[in-house]
């Protein structure tokens, strides 16, 4: 370990982030009753211009009087680039009150973005008065996100989840897909033999979140996977993400969120194995060994480190 200590991350239940359009407000309590673990409201892509207005007051409305349970509750603004967004950023601070937990930052490209939202957030608290600290969550989607995706970690101690947005990336990377998020039909390699074995286009932007969240202690969230129809392609990417160390993922129809929520709650059997690898490394440890065997294959302090990851995640969850 560097003499940097890594930082615990966030510690919240976050498997799957439930998205409706702030221009329905007739599925708030649906999202509400779901089994995602965050709602997202949006007030950005999924709201047309003209309903922006209204979006902004049944959002407000709808998070002073459901119950919204135990589940975090967040807000998806508009992008700085546009006229949108310090509307949304004051009327949420001032009258949403304290059910709001959270408000995301899509396209951030660059660190001094978030430092702009931080000022108006804190001066809005400050004048209302407003007790708890609003978090924020941001997607990384575009080619500047990349680039600039450590800097961007470490903006703001407000920050507490990244996702991905496949979508958004894909167009501003300027690659050939309209897909959102999945495999893609020109991504494969040719073997030898002439088959083509897929890859993951998303691989390198998903690695470096992780990366950086990790860094700062913040959550690493897959974004959409476009087509829900397709339940296999979902879990596949879920699955991959969860791998390389995303803790949940985004849906954008609630037939998904059970999906996201089985692919990124531990297995009973993954914290079964976890728990033997624990206590056989404690048995190593009683007998002076930094190393052991476990179903023939070397476990040492490392696997201590791996097997931890799981367990905690299974005791955050309740699993
Ligand atoms: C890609 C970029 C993004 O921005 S993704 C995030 C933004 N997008 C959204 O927020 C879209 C969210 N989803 C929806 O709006 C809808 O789910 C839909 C349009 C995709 C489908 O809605 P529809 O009503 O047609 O679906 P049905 O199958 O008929 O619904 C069945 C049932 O479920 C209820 N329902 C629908 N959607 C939701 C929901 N989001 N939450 C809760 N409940 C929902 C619906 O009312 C029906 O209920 P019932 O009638 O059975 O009672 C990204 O930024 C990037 O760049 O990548
Ligand atoms: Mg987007």
């Amino acid at each position: 370990m560097s003499f940097r200590l890594q930082p615990p991350t966030t510690a919240r239940p976050n498997r799957c982030q439930l998205f409706g359009p702030g221009s329905r407000p007739e599925i708030f309590p649906k999202m509400a009753a779901s089994k995602a673990d965050v709602i997202n409201l949006d007030l950005e892509d999924s709201v047309a211009p003209k309903d922006k207005p209204a979006a902004r007051a049944n959002i407000i409305q709808a998070i002073q009087t459901i119950d919204w349970g135990n589940k975090t509750v967040s807000v998806r603004i508009n992008g700085l680039d546009t006229p949108y967004w310090y509307k949304d950023v004051v009327e949420l601070v001032e009258q949403a009150g304290d059910r709001l937990d959270q408000i995301m930052i899509p396209k951030v490209g660059c660190p001094e973005d978030l430092y702009a939202v931080d000022a108006l957030v804190t001066a809005a608290e400050t004048h209302i008065g407003r007790s708890k600290s609003l978090d924020f969550e941001i997607i990384i989607e575009s080619a500047a996100g990349f680039a600039n995706v450590n800097v961007i970690a470490a903006a703001t101690p407000r920050l507490k989840a990244m996702s991905l947005g496949a979508a958004d990336f894909a167009a501003s990377m300027g690659m050939a897909t309209t897909g959102i998020g999945g495999t893609q039909d020109n991504y494969y390699m040719l073997s030898p033999d002439g088959s083509q074995h897929y890859s993951d286009p998303w691989h390198g932007v998903t690695a470096a979140i992780v990366a950086a969240c990790r860094t700062h202690g913040i959550l690493p969230v897959d974004g959409p996977f476009g087509d829900f129809s397709d339940d296999e392609g979902f879990r596949a990417q879920a699955r991959r993400s969860a791998t390389l160390g995303m803790v949940g993922k985004w849906a954008i129809h609630p037939k998904q969120i059970a999906l996201a929520n089985e692919v990124f709650t531990p297995s009973d059997a993954q914290v079964a194995e976890a728990r033997e690898i624990l206590a056989a490394m404690s048995e190593a440890d009683k007998a002076g060994q930094g190393a052991a065997v476990y179903k023939g294959r070397l476990i040492d302090l490392a696997s201590i480190r791996q097997a931890e990851v799981i367990v905690k995640q299974s005791e955050l969850i309740g699993a």
